[in-house]
């Protein structure tokens, strides 16, 4: 008996101390920890200026080619890790398991344990193949969503109206967004709609509450015993629910040979194509898991960089007028229509379009990914399995070496490169590159970026050519950005001031 309970404890000791063996930390370089110098590193303090650590490891290691750590709030045995961009190809080109994005964003977001959407195969095929092939013929179509979204939810206003922005083009978005990812039989649904623009905010509610309040290993318990993660589950189940009868309808037109499919191009069919293409059977949950990610990954972030596009257009009057004269012109030489080719030669707007997101880029850091394995670099530096591994994005977007004059806000910049430079690829607002990771790099780089890149065109032409804005006060310049995290977003309290156009 003694010799059985002396096997147990040795043996519950012996996986205590493999278990910390992993876990621990095992760089083989110093990799400094940045940390607030007047002591206070709560997690508040992380969530609300975290911009100025990343930015400061930026310029005293990554700069000079050294990896440096920051407390990570979301678990605090494993720090987040910065890389030096001489490492950038190893990351984006290391295979999924060895370095994974989807588990990385799975732990991060702690997205299995709030009830979210994991990134599956199928969602990131339906968008890097389906929807991009789709785009060129979506294109008129998405540009009179938006006419009829600005008609609907921005108020008459012939005299200077006063507008919180950014609801308006959270609700003009998600519907022209819809229309394209779950299809016409609940594009118009209101309430899908309303789940579909309040399921990012309940995901996050979500899981702030299970970082705040459950340490690591105790999360899976959070579903049993949170409000806010049983709305998440509930608004999942409900999606689901919506999505059944759609689901039936879909399969049994193409059971039934009705051809029903060629109608419709949406991601609904997509992901259908692909769970059969796998020789699996869909079910609506699956659907639904699908969707919500979609609508996670596209809609809050979009709007987002429109109102921050919006805000630089208006502290920029001349460009804005550059711009709408070019949509104008545009406009009359494609007959009133948008195709694609029309949108590629709106190159003013395009040009302000990079510079203000490199101005104001929301993730602060890109191409994130979880070590599965030990990783050794190609200079020996090592990384040891479970570390979360990124690159900073603001901190690069404002580097001297990389953009000269990076603080000034050039609406040209991109512009006269295109013309000189010989290389048009390099500088298209979709574009990725190494000194461009705004969207990510690599196999994981954003496969929805130039669908984003196209609704922000359109939305942005169609509000242009019928409306003028300002800020409230004489001489407002854009409101100071806000950082949550890892995100920074435009501040979206301000109002601001609309009036039509008179022809
Ligand atoms: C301005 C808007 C957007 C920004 C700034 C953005 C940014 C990003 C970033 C940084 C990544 C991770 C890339 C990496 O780590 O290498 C990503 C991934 C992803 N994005 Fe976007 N995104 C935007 C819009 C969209 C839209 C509209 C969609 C869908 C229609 C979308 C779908 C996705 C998906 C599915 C992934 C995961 C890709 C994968 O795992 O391979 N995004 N996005």
């Amino acid at each position: 008996m003694d010799a059985a309970i002396f096997s147990l404890i040795a043996a519950i000791g012996g996986w205590c101390v493999l278990r910390w063996m992993r876990t621990k930390p095992s760089f083989n370089r110093p990799v400094p920890r940045v940390e607030f110098d007047d002591g206070d590193n709560s997690r508040v303090r992380y969530a609300r200026e975290s911009e100025k650590l990343i930015a400061k490891g930026y310029h005293d290691y990554l700069r000079k080619g050294q990896a440096f750590s920051m407390r990570n709030v979301v678990d605090d045995r494993r720090p987040l890790v910065f890389l030096p961009r001489k490492y950038l190809d190893e990351v984006k080109n290391a295979p999924e398991n060895e370095l994974s994005f989807p588990k990385f964003m799975e732990n991060l977001s702690i997205l299995r344990h709030a009830g979210g959407p994991l990134i599956t195969d199928e969602l990131c095929h339906a968008t890097r193949t389906d929807l991009n092939r789709a785009l060129p013929r979506l294109t008129q179509q998405m540009y009179e969503g938006c006419l009829t979204g600005c008609r609907e939810f921005i108020p008459e206003c012939p005299d200077w109206t006063s507008i919180m922005p950014y609801p308006l083009l959270l609700q003009i978005f998600n519907r022209i967004g819809q229309r394209v990812l779950v299809g016409p039989e609940l594009a118009r649904n209101q309430e899908w709609l309303d789940l579909t623009q309040n399921y990012t905010t309940s995901l996050l509610q979500g899981t702030n509450t299970v970082r705040a309040k459950y340490t690591p290993s105790l999360r899976w318990l959070a579903k049993y015993f949170e409000r806010d993660v049983k709305v998440v589950y509930k608004e999942r189940q409900r999606a689901a629910a919506l999505l059944e009868p759609v689901l039936k309808s879909r399969l049994a037109a193409r059971a039934g040979k009705q051809k029903q499919t060629d109608q419709h191009e949406d991601a609904i069919e997509w992901l259908i194509d692909d769970y059969h293409r796998k020789g699996r059977k869909v079910t609506a949950q699956e659907i639904a898991q699908d969707q919500l990610g979609l609508t996670l990954a596209a809609i809050h972030n979009t709007a987002a960089t429109v109102l921050s596009t919006l805000y630089d257009l208006i502290d920029h009057p001349a460009s804005l007028e550059d711009i709408r004269t070019e949509i104008r012109q545009t406009m009359e030489e494609h007959c009133g229509k948008f195709t694609r080719a029309a949108l590629q030669s709106l190159r003013h707007l395009d040009s302000f379009m990079i510079e203000s997101l490199r101005m104001h880029s929301m993730p602060q850091v890109t191409v994130q990914r979880l070590a599965l394995i030990p990783k050794t670099f190609h200079d020996g530096f090592h990384i040891p399995a479970g570390m979360q591994v990124m690159f900073a994005n603001r901190p690069l977007n404002h580097d001297p070496d990389v953009y000269p004059d990076p603080e000034r806000f050039d609406p040209k910049r991109f512009y006269d490169d295109r013309d000189s430079g010989g290389n048009n690829k390099q500088h298209h607002f979709a574009t990725v590159s190494d000194d461009s990771v705004t969207f990510g790099s690599g196999f994981h780089a954003c496969p929805g970026r130039f669908f984003a890149q196209d609704v922000i065109k359109l939305l942005l032409a169609s509000l242009l050519i019928r409306y003028d804005f300002k800020f409230a006060e004489e001489g407002q310049k854009r409101p100071v950005d806000m950082t949550d995290n890892l995100v920074v977003y435009p501040n979206a309290t301000v109002p601001i001031l609309i009036k039509e156009l008179s022809f």
